[in-house]
């Protein structure tokens, strides 16, 4: 039987224990584990740029394939305007997310993610690979969120379920129409890619909802909300409210604030994509901070293939006299390599000998 998200997630349990789960409002200092340095992340101090900002696209444009294509190229991020998401939709999962994170701790500790759970309440799963922890708090969705939902909302759970669905609806339809534009830019056609099948609308994928909270924070210079990383995603959406806090890292400008714009979305290149292009595009470095007027949400879409389909640098996108930068491997395998190798596993599976066995 194919796996799921879940499963593969489940066989790469997280082991941050319970008791981490912090509760920020009571804290009126940074404690030492929040506190971090340029030895807790190499990246934590350099240098930001403030003349230059994420490319934005409306996806009305004529030119919009190519503008994709280009934003893809040398950013591996994009803001969207004219997206087709309704702003009543973007408003009620920012209500949600609102409401679950204003829950008392005891109550949001009822749908704590279980050590080898997947959806649920904790810490982000990147925490494992840092020694300080992060200013943040997150809720993952995949699959129905009914059960943790009930538990939440006992009389409301219905319509935030509702919510939950039609978003994720719409934000399928979304990464697929991205998903088209960003291949059809290096002139990848449907016939190139079969996995999208018949009506080309990538129906076998899958996705997880990541909600976060950044509460307001006594000395956000000194912590990290969500530390450095890439998505192991084709794309991702993000849905950030009015406050700033997402960071795109370039090699030549260093971190750069992505502004909330009303109603738009940030669009991310993830780790697959990145191998499906042969590294034409890359998988974009990001990060949240924080700051001590206001809280921050973000509301991630994290979308990929089947977890057991073969993904491999498009035929097209390949230098005939060339091998191809990166060996065959499913989202399954490509999430075990992250959860061992993180922020270095591109460079790792590169490297990959196809005759060992070592990504299973
Ligand atoms: O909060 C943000 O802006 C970033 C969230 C993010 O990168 C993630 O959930 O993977
Ligand atoms: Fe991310």
């Amino acid at each position: 039987m194919n796996s799921t998200l879940s499963d593969v997630f489940r066989s790469h349990p997280i082991h941050i224990p319970l008791s981490t789960l912090p509760d920020f409002t009571s804290l009126r200092h940074l404690p030492d584990s929040y506190t971090w340095t340029p030895k807790d992340d190499l990246l934590f101090s350099a240098a930001s740029a403030s003349d230059q900002s994420l490319p934005s696209i409306d996806l009305a444009d004529p030119q919009v394939a190519t503008r994709v294509g280009h934003a893809c190229a040398t950013w591996g991020a994009f803001q969207i305007t004219n997206h087709g998401v309704p702003s009543r939709l973007l408003d009620d999962i920012e209500f949600l997310t609102g409401s679950l994170f204003r829950l008392p701790v005891h109550q949001k500790l009822k749908v704590a993610r279980s050590e080898n759970g997947v959806s649920g309440y904790g810490v982000a799963r990147i925490a494992s690979f840092f020694n300080k922890q992060m200013w943040s708090e997150g809720f993952t969705v995949i699959g129905s969120p009914f059960d943790d939902f009930r538990k939440l909302w006992p009389n409301h759970h219905l319509k935030y379920c509702e919510i939950i669905k039609e978003y994720e609806e719409h934000m399928q339809k979304l990464a697929a129409k991205l998903m088209w534009l960003a291949l059809g830019s290096l002139g990848v056609e449907e016939k190139h890619n079969k996995w999208a099948g018949p009506s080309s609308d990538f129906q076998g994928a899958q996705a997880a909802i990541q909600l976060n909270h950044y509460p307001i924070c006594p000395e956000p210079d000194r912590a990290m909300g969500l530390a450095a990383h890439t998505d192991s995603t084709l794309l991702t959406i993000l849905y950030q409210n009015n406050t700033a806090g997402l960071q795109v890292f370039r090699d030549d400008l260093g971190w750069v604030t992505v502004p909330p714009v009303p109603g738009s979305l940030v669009v991310n290149v993830g780790d697959l994509l990145h191998i499906l292009t042969n590294g034409i595009f890359p998988s974009v470095l990001h990060r949240a901070r924080v700051n001590h007027v206001r809280s921050r949400l973000s509301m991630a879409y994290l979308w990929g293939p089947p977890s057991d389909l073969m993904i491999s640098p498009l035929p097209k996108l390949v230098d005939p006299l060339q091998s191809p930068l990166y060996p065959s491997l499913t989202w399954k395998q490509y999430l075990a390599t992250k959860a061992t190798h993180f922020n270095q596993s591109l460079s790792f599976i590169r490297n990959y000998d196809l005759s060992s066995d070592q990504l299973s």
